[in-house]
């Protein structure tokens, strides 16, 4: 079974629908980019994936192999998160959180997981830096390295990379990329950066306040749509 089904799903503010007619699967391993203009949606359907939202119309069913709590997530950064007063390290194990029930500290586990978790993102130097006098690109590994603490199994990346210079930027593809290959973690992201999408991507989900695509990358490419919006003319 799918980790991942969404069944006619649409979402709603106030009743006012934002997008509506959603049908895709995400399966283990898959690696979906969610795309499209702003306000299409896209962050709306994390919070449903998330299930901090429910569908007004439709399903969104998860897998018997995944619950809500076990999917890490990197938000979109907010200028106040860049200026968070706290440690790598705290920042990091607050990722395992949703792990600790009502315990008010960390266990063994949870900081072999922090300590593995910053090894593989090559943060593990920076563990008694303040997080808010890193460099932005240092910023999104922390918070990666965060989301993988809360998750064997999935993640969700709202725009991770969305104000890094170019080399960063590709330094934290190559490391989602690993992530997903690798350690086999399912991986969705939000993005704007269509020439990555479909670089990396397996799937790729467009909205544009409905579902416009859903499937295949390589069938994506061969799209009308996919043709279109990669020379960025999406809006005729
Ligand atoms: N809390 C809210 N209350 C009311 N309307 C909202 C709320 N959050 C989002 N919206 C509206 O829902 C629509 C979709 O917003 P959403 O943030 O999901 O789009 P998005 O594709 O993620 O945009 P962006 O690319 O700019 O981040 C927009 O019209 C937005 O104004």
């Amino acid at each position: 079974m799918s980790l991942i089904t969404c069944e006619n799903a649409a979402f709603a503010y106030e009743n006012k629908p934002v997008i509506e007619n959603l049908n895709f699967t995400v399966d283990s391993g898959d690696y979906l980019c969610i795309v499209g203009e702003n306000g299409s949606g896209k962050s709306t359907l994390i919070k449903g994936l998330l299930q901090l939202m429910s569908p007004a119309v439709g399903k969104i069913i998860m897998g018997d192999e995944l619950r809500a709590n076990e999917i890490g997530y990197l938000p979109q950064q907010t200028a106040l998160q860049k200026d968070f007063p706290a440690s790598v390290c705290e920042v990091v194990l607050s990722g395992c959180l949703n792990q600790s029930g009502l315990r008010p500290f960390y266990g063994r586990e949870q900081k072999q997981s922090a300590r593995k978790n910053m090894e593989q993102l090559g943060i593990l130097d920076l563990k008694n830096e303040c997080y808010r006098d890193l460099s932005g690109g240092q910023q999104q590994r922390v918070l990666l390295a965060r989301a993988l603490c809360a998750t064997t199994k999935m993640l969700l990346l709202d725009e991770p990379v969305t104000g890094l210079d170019p080399v960063v930027t590709y330094e934290l593809y190559q490391l989602i990329e690993k992530i997903n290959r690798e350690l086999k973690i399912t991986v969705v992201m939000v993005s704007h950066d269509i020439e990555s999408a479909v670089k990396y991507a397996s799937h790729i989900l467009h909205l544009q306040n409905e579902q416009l695509f859903y499937g295949t990358t390589a069938e994506y490419l061969n799209s009308d749509l996919g043709k279109k919006f990669m020379r960025g003319d999406c809006d005729d």
